[in-house]
């Protein structure tokens, strides 16, 4: 299942309790590039009626579109919505991710009021079943690979599902293809458990937060599950001039054994504990008891917490250290404290936040150090959220 490249690396096994997981098959060095897997499915992740002030990306790549370019071309049957980098991207387009079907779809709901005005997660959601049909009509095995991926539909998520399928179905039927309401839950259940956001490059951004570009499917990285001291990030470029730029391209943190499962954090390591564990129940249905969590769940000022509706912590003013998301250094500065005090068992955990966290204002990300040339570990270590690198020598 996984290619020959990282099949030397890493091993498809069931864990109990955990489901499918990667190990490593053999000793991996700090910044290996452990896997690189290219998307079965990639949709943009903006509304369906795009404001005027918002920057352009080509429909098919993903990658900025330039105002001055001269290679730009639009899509014949809807040039004011979708646009290429050059004419090789549309010709790929066409016969894709914007076959005649996606094209008539996604105009035909854009002229739905009812989907228009709704929440941005219900317009991101159409878009990825316009994208996940038109898998299944250009590629049946990686539209089976897909609905392989693990996620179940849930009650919850009743209302979306009748919605989004009774729209599809009347408004813009893919041809020669029966879609019943059932597929269409297991396809979101699918996409909300194993979508990755493709990030604006920091550099785009205003305010210092990064937002979502794109999602992509990856099928074997959707196989990694979460710790919340990661061994392993995931780094994309998906504003890179070289070929598949969507590609998700994951490297170990340090070095790794034999057998050690690699797990990726599904979110910035900064949340602290029971932000984690609210996310973690609620979007991927399970408690996680990894190494980091068994100690924080000891912490005592957890009893304090309360989260809010953006999964971030509230304390009161004098217990105020764990306010993640607004100040990171108090995070880690937290985290060393609680380390300090928890003796050797937390140790690792405090010296994951010093070496591994980018300590940049807003940013979140983990540092990994470059790939590893010769054999010699890099001293080089690079943020896969803003790119920022730092030397290991200079802390
Ligand atoms: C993207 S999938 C990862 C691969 C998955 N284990 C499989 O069998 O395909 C995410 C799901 O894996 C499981 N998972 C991930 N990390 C876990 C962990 N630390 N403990 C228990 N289950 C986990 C949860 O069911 C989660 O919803």
């Amino acid at each position: 299942m996984l290619t020959a490249d990282s099949d030397s690396v890493l091993r498809l096994v069931e864990i109990e309790g955990r489901g499918r997981a990667l190990v490593a098959a053999q000793p991996l060095k700090a910044g290996q590039i452990i896997l690189r897997d290219s998307p079965i499915v990639v949709y943009s992740a903006f509304p369906l009626v795009k404001s005027r002030s918002s920057a352009s990306y080509c429909g098919n790549c993903f990658r900025t579109l330039s105002s001055s370019s001269v290679n730009v071309m639009a899509c014949p049957s809807c040039s004011h919505h979708h646009r290429f980098c050059s004419p090789n991207c549309l010709t790929v387009a066409s016969a894709s991710s914007h076959s005649p079907w996606v094209c008539q779809a996604l105009s035909r709901l854009r002229d739905c009021p009812s989907l228009v005005s709704q929440p941005l997660e219900r317009q991101v959601q159409a878009r990825f079943l316009i994208a996940a049909y038109n898998l299944a009509l250009i590629s049946p095995s990686d539209f089976q690979v897909l609905l392989s991926l693990q996620g179940q539909d849930s009650p919850s998520d009743a209302p979306a599902v009748q919605f989004l399928h009774s729209l599809i179905s009347s408004v813009c039927p893919p041809p020669s293809l029966s879609i019943t309401i059932e597929l269409t839950a297991a396809l979101l259940a699918k996409d909300k458990l194993n979508a990755f956001g493709l990030m604006e490059p920091i550099s785009l951004q205003q305010d210092g937060q990064r937002s979502v570009r794109a999602y992509g499917i990856y099928p074997k990285a959707s196989f990694f599950n979460h710790d919340c001291l990661p061994n392993a990030c995931r780094f994309d470029y998906l504003d890179s001039a070289l070929d598949r730029n969507t590609d998700f391209i994951v490297r170990t943190i340090h070095d790794v054994p034999q057998g050690r499962e690699i797990c990726l954090s599904y979110f910035p390591v900064n949340l602290n504990y029971s932000a984690r564990q609210k996310r973690l129940a609620e979007d991927y249905g399970f408690t996680c008891d990894c190494d980091r969590c068994k100690v924080e769940a000891n912490w005592s000022d957890n009893e304090a917490e309360d989260v809010n509706d953006n999964g971030n912590i509230e304390e009161e003013e004098d217990e105020g250290e764990e306010i993640m998301d607004e100040d990171s250094d108090e995070q880690m500065g937290s985290d060393l404290e609680h380390g300090a005090e928890g003796g050797e068992a937390d140790f690792p955990h405090a010296y994951f936040f010093v070496r591994y966290m980018c300590n940049r204002d807003n940013c979140g990300g983990t540092l990994a150090p470059l790939p590893p040339s010769d054999d010699a570990p890099s001293k080089i270590l690079e943020c896969n959220v803003c790119g920022n690198l730092k030397n290991e020598d200079d802390e």
